[in-house]
């Protein structure tokens, strides 16, 4: 076997788990509660796209939007990590988009139906390079931004987040075990709003990464 390098993760075929709702902003600006407790959802590894391929827009919705968010990358796996520990089975992190099909949320949400088609599709989940983790003193405290077509959209701060890092690994595992090369995406901060077809996206973390993808229709 060849060795595997935790700075291309996404070839490892893990697991994406996502927090939804995780800053108030974002929750109220779709009309939703403010968590209690985490949203949580999944995305198949075959929804990873890197920079130099483009975010397909599938032919069932006409609402896809743009969701730019901090992933967590783990280095350490692990079941039931208390939240003391859990700093230390982060590998690094990167940049993610988690792009949603909104108009088919919505009528998952209200038919009470799982929001697969609408999270987990083929490219629903670009992201950035690796940023190893001693890149990131403090990824409570880093500015995120997304433009569409050199507009901002979203900018946010991860101290605004409902849910810490350490909470949400914690949380996590104790219903999903943690492996290393897992990947988790920790929501987004208001200003999500629909792309088009050719659109150029743009995001970063402030002082520490920058990626963009073009926007293309499925075939
Ligand atoms: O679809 C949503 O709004 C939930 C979500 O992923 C987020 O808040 O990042
Ligand atoms: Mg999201």
């Amino acid at each position: 076997m060849t060795s595997r390098n935790i700075s291309r993760f996404w070839e490892w075929g893990r697991k994406i788990i996502c927090v939804g709702r995780n800053y108030a902003d974002h929750a109220k600006e779709l009309k939703n509660a403010v968590p209690t407790e985490p949203v949580i959802f999944l995305k198949p590894p075959s929804s990873y796209v890197t920079e130099g391929s483009p975010i397909l827009i599938p032919a069932y919705t006409s609402d896809l939007h743009h969701e730019v968010e901090l992933g967590v990358v783990i280095g350490k796996g692990g079941t039931s990590i208390p939240q003391c520990e859990a700093m230390d089975h982060v590998a690094g992190y990167a940049l993610c988009l988690d792009m949603t099909a909104r108009d088919v949320q919505d009528q998952c949400k209200s038919q009470g139906l799982p929001w697969t088609l609408a999270k987990a599709f083929n490219t629903s989940c670009p992201v950035s390079a690796f940023i190893p983790k001693e890149r990131v003193p403090d990824p409570g405290h880093v500015t995120l931004w997304l433009k569409v077509n050199e507009h901002v959209k979203q900018s946010g701060c991860t101290s605004q987040m409902i849910f810490s890092i350490p909470f949400i690994i914690s949380y996590i595992s104790d219903f999903i075990s943690l492996e290393e090369g897992d990947l988790i995406l920790t929501g987004t901060p208001k200003g999500v709003s629909a792309v088009q077809e050719h659109d150029e996206l743009q995001a970063g973390i402030e002082g520490l990464i920058t990626m963009s993808f073009r926007v293309d229709r499925a075939q």
